[in-house]
């Protein structure tokens, strides 16, 4: 029997507010810190492993957050969630991500339908247009191959697709299974898809529309931008454009599309990058068959997540960990540094995923909670942001834990040696310094140049950002803020925080507006 209680009424968060808290310079010095890294590591899929010897946790912290995970059923609520139940109570929906990608437990039946079959129809029917596309079967109305592919979409229908792109799009030109070159518009500034437009040859060029709802006013204004683009240039542009949308959508009744891909509501867009929302674009780029590696880099990670024992289970423990930094060590922010140049925009993917899933102060009940809930995410890939903002990390006010990813591999394999190194060395001994560096610090008597130390890290690592070890560390993450909105008691998957926004921006261009916001819009000139 599964019960939704707020944090701060579980015994284990009780007794997790009196344990003594680690001091992580100590720990990690000598040793004492070469065990831990032996010792706080956990397998993930795809050759992946999860180190948190640099975080402030010990036997003891761990076996109070094994119980906290018990207390608060996080395994039987995600076996609750992949069976079908209304987890998403704001919005009274399923939450059904983790089918585009395999079958958890029972099947799943909404509407009289096999929600996990028609996923996989949808992938069908995607890789069936993809394989056309590439052999010519289907071209422009000149009959030349289409070299191009350009997502139109925003949020969740932008950010997801295209660090999963830029994640694979030299790996796939590497291995000879590179396709055709993305581009992305989702910015309503016309700038954005000016942008775009003008660097692409727009008759070998295949657009495609990606919004869940089909209403959302920078895709359909960009998508509005681009039939006029195709209309100039001559062309027709219902030969140009797909849609991968909901079957609600009034997009879902449009005859003006080649093909029309299908989601549903059951899966929020920033859990949308497995579905068609990431698959049309990614099986055009580097075919079907890499977006299917991707998949099951999922699958399996998502596996992982099932485990009840929270030694065996990543995203879980990683969950948890984050829990007692935010709750009971007060930290407000994470950073993101993934030491691969390839996961460029993950951070800005795990910004949207984290911040508008656990930004939350009521329960799942829509009462007010008495304890924080998500943290402030944000990141850059490393070595660059050392050279940015990792002075603040360092010697900051603020403690901001930190979330590395590191490959021992690069994916292109060009590489020189340079003063007995090569680049790739190089970057790996940057990951391994800075974790030391963040976790030890340096006493110096010049209080300018004295490093405190304790500050925490945990590290994914890997032997190469592989397809299937992108869909691990996706998955990864997509539980690991599911179990922490379990833990908050608060609803992951609705956002009405973003609505009031909309909501302004639509009177201020129907100049229904007074006071303040007819000032900001006189003087904004609108
Ligand atoms: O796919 P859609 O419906 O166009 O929505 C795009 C994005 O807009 C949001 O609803 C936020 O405004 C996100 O949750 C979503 O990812």
């Amino acid at each position: 029997m599964i019960t939704w209680n707020n944090l701060d009424t579980i015994p284990a968060y009780q007794e997790l507010l009196k344990v003594a808290p680690v001091e992580l310079a100590e720990a990690m010095t000598g040793e004492k810190g070469a065990e831990r890294v032996r010792k706080y590591s956990v397998p993930m899929a795809a050759g992946l492993s999860c180190n948190y010897a640099a975080k402030q946790v010990d036997d003891k912290i761990l076996e109070v957050l094994a119980k906290l995970a018990e207390e608060t059923q996080l395994a039987g609520k995600f076996e609750a969630l992949y069976n079908g139940e209304v987890i998403n109570t704001g919005e009274k929906r399923m939450v059904l991500h983790h089918l585009t990608r395999g079958q958890l437990g029972e099947a799943v039946v909404a509407d009289g339908v096999d929600k996990r079959s028609f996923y996989v129809q949808q992938q069908e029917k995607i890789a069936e247009l993809a394989n056309k596309v590439h052999s010519g079967e289907i071209t422009n109305a000149a009959g030349e191959k289409f070299t191009t592919v350009v997502q139109i979409g925003i949020g969740g229908s932008d950010l997801g697709p295209r660090a999963m792109y830029l994640a694979l799009e030299n790996w796939a030109k590497v291995n000879h299974t590179f396709k055709m070159e993305a581009r992305f518009i989702s910015n309503v500034d016309p700038d954005d898809a000016a942008a775009v437009l003008n660097t692409i040859d727009v008759a070998r060029s295949l657009f495609v529309l990606v919004s869940k709802s089909g209403t959302t006013l920078e895709t359909l204004t960009n998508e509005s931008f681009v039939k006029d683009a195709l209309k100039k240039a001559g062309l027709e542009p219902s030969r140009h454009m797909i849609a991968v949308t909901s079957e609600t959508s009034p997009l879902a009744q449009s005859d003006e599309y080649l093909a029309a891909f299908f989601m549903d509501d059951y899966i929020g867009g920033r859990f949308s990058s497995t579905s068609g929302v990431g698959g049309a674009v990614l099986s055009l780029a580097f075919g079907p068959e890499v977006f299917a590696r991707f998949l099951e880099g999922a699958a399996e990670e998502d596996k992982l997540a099932r485990n009840r024992d929270m030694y065996a289970n990543p995203a879980m423990l990683d969950a948890l960990i984050g829990v007692y930094e935010r709750n009971v060590l007060g930290y407000q922010n994470t950073a993101v540094l993934p030491y691969s140049q390839a996961l460029s925009r993950f951070p800005a993917h795990l910004q949207q995923l984290d911040m508008e899933s656990n930004g939350k102060s009521v329960n799942r009940f829509g009462e007010p909670v008495d304890y924080v809930t998500g943290p402030v995410i944000f990141g850059e890939p490393g070595t660059n942001g050392q050279h940015s903002f990792y002075q603040l990390l360092h010697q900051g006010t603020d403690i901001i834990p930190l979330q590395f990813v590191g490959f021992r591999d690069s994916q292109m394999g060009t590489d020189v040696v340079i003063q007995e190194s090569t680049s790739q060395q190089k970057l790996c001994a940057n990951v391994a310094a800075q974790i030391v560096a963040f976790a030890c610090g340096k006493a110096d008597d010049n209080r300018n140049k004295n490093f405190e130390g304790g500050r925490p890290s945990s590290i994914v690592i890997g032997e190469q950002l592989t397809p299937e070890a992108l869909g691990a560390l996706l998955s990864h993450f997509e539980n690991k803020v599911m179990f922490q909105g379990f833990v908050w008691n608060i609803n992951s998957f609705d956002q009405e925080g973003v609505q009031l926004g909309k909501v302004l921006a639509k009177k201020v261009l129907a100049h229904d507006t007074d006071g303040a916001l007819k000032a900001y819009s006189d003087l904004l000139n609108i």
